[in-house]
C-alpha cells in the first residue's frame, strides 16, 4: 500500500489535533504521523495511545522533513508557532491550520512571512465536541463534517488539493470559501450560538436559586447548552479574532429578541406563532434543502422498499387524504387574501409543506397543518416579504410553476428551485408567456430550474393559446393575472383541472370561463374564506384500479374529488368495463365531491380516447396497471407529456411492467398494453411517488412478490399509504434501510 505523503507534523494535540493524527493513521495517509505539543504530557499520552507515531521535542528536523504541516493550535498562538517553525522551512512543505477564524490566521502568516506562502492553505474543520484533550481524540470527528479551506488567489492549487485530499481521507467534505465569507458565515453559526449558550449559564448560575434551576432544568436547558461546556480559552480567542463579525451577529440577535420580547408583552399571538412557526419549519427546510432531497422527509439517508403480494379481495370503506393539486392552491390563495383562511382536509405531504414553508419564507403566518387543520393569515396581494433565500419547492411542480407566475409580478426578486427531479422539468412553459406579460424571469440551461425572476416589472395581460394542456401554466397565469394590467386571457388545446379557477371565485374573484378559455381582469382582491379540500382522487385512483382487478373486491372510497378536470380515469376504467359508481355526491368549496364505489368486474383492452388523457394525466400509471390486467390489448397515444413528470412515466411503466411480463411496446405516440399475467419482479420507481404506487397495485395479483425500490417519494403525495393500503387488504409492508 502506498501513502499519499511520507511525513505529517501536527503542531498541538488537543481534540482537533489527536483526532486528525488518529484519522490519518487510520487511513494510511502518510507513512508517519508525528505530533507536537507544548504540552509533554500530552505529547506522551499521544504517543502511549498510539494516536501519534512519533513525539516530537525539537521542531528543527520535524519541520524541515515534513511534507504537511498542520497547526492545531488555539488562533491566537498562530503567529508564534508559524515564526517557531519558519527557520526549519522547507520551501516545498504545505502548511495548513484549524483555527476557526481565517482573517487572523492570515494576518499571522503576513506578519512572520511579509505575505501569506503560496503553500499556506488555511483550513478549518467545522467538527468538535465540547469534550477536550488529547484522550478524546476520536478519529470519526470529522466523518461527514465539513472542511472549508480558504486558498488566497496565489495559493498553490496543487497544496490546495493536497489539504482537500488530506481532509477528505478522514471522511470529511472538503469545501472552499473565500476568507471574509467565512468569518461572516461561522459568527452567525458557530460563534454567535457559543456564546449564548455560555452567557444564558452564566446568567443563570447566577441567580440565588440556582442550584434549583439546574437541578430541575429539562432537556431545553440541557440541549441548548451543552456547547457552554467548551473550552474557555478558545473561545476567547474566538471572540478576540473574530470581534466585528460576531458584534454584527451579537446585535442582529438582539433585535430578533427584542421583537419576541415585545410580541410576549403585549400578547401578541399572531407574531408569536409567526416567529416559532417560520423557525421550526425554516429549521426542518434547511436539512431538506441543503441534501437536495424531496421536501421534508423526516429520514433523510432511508430508503423505503415496498414489498407487495397477492391476496384477497379488498372490501370496506376507506379515506385517503386531501387533494394535493388543491392544498397548494389553498395555501396560494389563503396568503394573498385579506383575512384568515382556515381549511380543513389539508393534505400533509411533502409537496403541499414545501408551498407552506415557501409562503412562511415570504412572511406569511401559517398555523398547522395539524390533522388537516391549516390557519393561513392571509398578508393582501401586495404584503408578501422578500424571502430570505431561494425557496426550495423540493419535488412539487405544481408549487414550482404557480409560484412562477406570482412571484413575476411582485416587487422583489427570487429564485425558485427544487429536488434533482424538478430540475430536470420543463419550465421554459411557464416562463416564456410570462415574460409576454412582462415579467422579468430565466430560466436555467435547457429550461430546467433554478427560475430566477426579477421583481418590480409591470405586467401586461395578454390573450395567450397554451401549446400544453397544462393546469399549471394555466394556473399560474391566472396568478399573475391578478396583478397585470387589464385582462389575461388563457386559451387551452383541451380541458384541465379547474381548481384555480373554482377557488379564486370561493375568494370573491370574477372570472369569465368560456368553450376552454379564462380570463381573468386584475385589480380584484381575495377575501379570506373557509375551505374544506377533498379527498384526491389520484390517490384513490391506485384503490379503484386494485378494487378493479382483485376478484370478488368491493370498496368505497369516502368523499373523493370528482372534478371532471379530474374524473377521467373513472371514465377510462368504466370504458373497460369495470363497476365504478359514484354516491353521495356533494360539493365541498365548489368541487363536486362524492363516494367512489368500485366492485371487481373483469377488465377489456380499448382505445383511450385522447380527449380523456388531460383530465387522467396523473393517473395513467394507475392506468397502465389496469391495461396490464384487461383482456386484449389497450392502446394509448397523445401522452407525451407524461415523460415530463416526476420521471418519464412511459419509460418507468414500460420497463417495471416488461418485467413483470407484459407485453407493451412504445412506437412514437403510440403505446400497446397488451394484459397477460403479472410476475412477481424487482421493480424501480425511478424515485416517482406514481410510479412507485402503481407497482404496489400491480403486486395484489402478480404470481410473486414484487419488491418496489426508492419508494421514499410516495411521501410527495400519499404518505400514509401503506396503512390506507393495509387497511383496504393489500398484504403490503415497507423496508427501511
Ligand atoms: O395544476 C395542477 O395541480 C397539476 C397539473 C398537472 O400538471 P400539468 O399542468 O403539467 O399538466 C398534474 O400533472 C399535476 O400533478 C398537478
Ligand atoms: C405531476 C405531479 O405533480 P407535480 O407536477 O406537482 O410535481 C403528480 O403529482 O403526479
Amino acid at each position: 500500500m502506498s501513502f499519499m505523503v511520507n511525513r505529517v507534523l501536527i503542531i498541538g494535540l488537543g481534540l482537533i489535533g489527536g483526532s486528525l493524527a488518529k484519522a490519518l493513521k487510520n487511513k494510511r495517509f502518510a507513512r508517519v504521523i508525528a505530533g507536537y505539543d507544548r504540552n509533554s504530557d500530552d505529547l506522551q499520552q499521544g504517543l502511549d495511545l498510539e494516536i501519534i507515531d512519533e513525539a516530537v521535542s525539537d521542531l528543527t528536523t520535524a519541520v524541515s522533513t515534513a511534507d504537511i504541516i498542520v497547526l492545531a493550535v488555539p488562533v491566537k498562538a498562530t503567529e508564534a508557532v508559524l515564526s517557531a517553525i519558519k527557520p526549519y522551512l522547507n520551501v516545498n512543505t504545505v502548511i495548513t491550520d484549524a483555527g476557526s477564524t481565517k482573517a487572523n490566521v492570515i494576518q499571522a502568516a503576513q506578519k512572520v512571512f511579509g505575505s501569506v506562502p503560496v503553500n499556506f492553505i488555511p483550513g478549518h474543520p467545522i467538527a468538535g465536541s465540547e469534550k477536550s484533550g488529547v484522550a478524546s481524540s476520536d478519529e470519526k470527528l470529522f466523518v461527514k463534517h465539513k472542511v472549508i479551506l480558504t486558498p488566497l488567489a496565489e495559493s498553490n492549487k496543487s497544496a490546495t488539493r493536497l489539504i482537500a485530499r488530506m481532509w477528505q481521507s478522514t471522511g470529511a467534505e472538503v469545501l472552499q470559501m473565500g476568507v471574509e465569507r467565512h468569518d461572516e458565515v461561522l459568527a452567525a453559526t458557530s460563534h454567535l450560538p457559543h456564546i449564548l449558550a455560555f452567557s444564558l449559564v452564566d446568567t443563570l448560575a447566577k441567580e440565588q436559586d440556582s442550584t434549583d434551576i439546574f437541578r430541575y432544568a429539562a432537556g431545553g436547558f440541557r440541549d441548548f447548552t451543552r456547547i457552554a461546556a467548551s473550552d474557555p480559552t478558545m473561545w476567547h480567542d474566538v471572540c478576540i479574532a473574530n470581534k466585528q463579525e460576531l458584534i454584527n451577529q451579537i446585535d442582529n440577535f438582539t433585535d430578533g429578541l427584542a421583537v419576541l420580547r415585545q410580541a410576549i408583552v403585549t400578547s401578541d399571538s399572531q407574531s408569536m406563532l409567526g416567529i416559532f412557526t417560520r423557525a421550526k419549519s425554516a429549521r426542518e427546510h434547511f436539512n431538506k434543502m441543503l441534501s437536495g432531497t424531496a421536501y421534508s422527509q423526516t429520514h433523510n439517508n432511508l430508503h423505503v422498499t415496498f414489498h407487495v403480494r397477492a391476496g384477497s379481495a379488498l372490501h370496506g370503506r376507506i379515506r385517503v387524504p386531501g387533494d394535493k393539486s388543491i392544498s397548494h392552491r389553498a395555501v396560494m390563495l389563503g396568503a394573498l387574501a385579506e383575512g384568515v383562511t382556515n381549511i380543513s382536509g389539508f393534505l400533509e405531504s411533502e409537496d403541499s409543506m414545501a408551498t407552506v414553508q415557501a409562503f412562511r419564507d415570504m412572511g406569511v403566518v401559517i398555523e398547522g397543518p395539524h390533522q388537516g387543520k391549516v390557519k393561513i393569515y392571509g398578508v393582501g396581494l401586495h404584503g408578501l416579504y422578500s424571502p430570505p433565500g431561494p425557496l426550495y419547492l423540493g419535488n412539487a411542480g405544481t408549487s414550482l410553476r404557480l409560484l412562477s407566475g406570482l412571484l413575476a409580478a411582485q416587487a422583489f426578486d427570487c429564485v425558485l428551485l427544487g429536488d434533482k427531479s424538478l430540475s430536470r422539468r420543463p419550465m421554459e412553459r411557464m416562463a416564456e408567456p410570462l415574460r409576454k406579460m412582462g415579467a422579468s424571469i430565466e430560466t436555467a440551461t435547457d429550461g430546467f430550474a433554478p427560475v430566477v425572476i426579477k421583481g418590480g416589472q409591470t405586467l401586461m395581460g395578454i390573450d395567450y393559446q397554451m401549446p400544453v394542456a397544462s393546469a399549471q401554466v394555466k394556473s399560474g397565469l391566472l396568478l399573475a393575472g391578478l396583478y397585470a394590467r387589464g385582462t389575461t386571457c388563457i386559451k387551452q388545446p383541451a380541458m384541465t383541472r379547474d381548481h384555480t379557477e373554482r377557488m379564486l371565485r370561493s375568494f370573491g374573484v370574477e372570472l369569465n370561463t368560456h368553450n376552454g378559455e379564462v380570463s381573468i381582469a386584475s385589480g380584484q382582491i381575495l377575501t379570506a374564506t373557509d375551505l374544506e379540500i377533498p379527498a384526491d382522487i389520484s390517490s384513490a385512483a391506485f384503490f379503484i384500479v386494485a378494487a378493479a382487478i382483485i376478484p370478488d373486491s368491493d370498496l368505497i372510497i369516502e368523499q373523493v374529488g370528482v372534478n371532471p378536470g379530474r374524473a377521467g380515469v373513472l371514465q377510462i376504467l368504466q370504458l373497460m368495463g369495470a363497476d365504478v359508481t359514484l354516491e353521495n355526491h356533494t360539493q365541498r368549496s365548489g368541487e363536486p365531491v362524492a363516494d367512489i364505489h368500485v366492485r371487481y368486474a373483469p377488465l377489456t383492452g380499448i382505445t383511450i380516447p385522447e380527449a380523456l388523457v388531460s383530465v387522467a394525466i396523473d393517473e395513467f400509471p394507475a392506468i397502465f396497471v389496469a391495461a396490464a390486467a384487461a383482456k386484449g390489448t389497450t392502446c394509448l397515444s397523445g401522452v407525451g407529456e407524461l415523460r415530463y413528470k416526476e420521471s418519464d412515466r412511459i419509460q418507468a411503466m414500460t420497463e417495471g411492467l416488461t418485467r413483470m411480463g407484459i407485453d407493451i411496446t412504445v412506437n412514437g405516440d403510440v403505446i400497446l398494453i397488451k394484459g397477460g399475467e403479472l410476475q412477481g419482479a424487482k421493480i424501480c420507481s425511478f424515485n416517482d411517488h406514481r410510479i412507485a404506487m402503481a407497482f404496489a397495485i400491480a403486486g395484489t395479483i402478480a404470481t410473486s412478490e414484487v419488491m418496489i425500490e426508492d419508494c421514499n417519494y410516495v411521501a410527495t403525495s400519499f404518505p400514509d399509504f401503506i396503512e390506507v393500503a393495509q387497511k383496504a387488504g393489500i398484504r403490503i409492508h415497507k423496508e427501511e434501510t
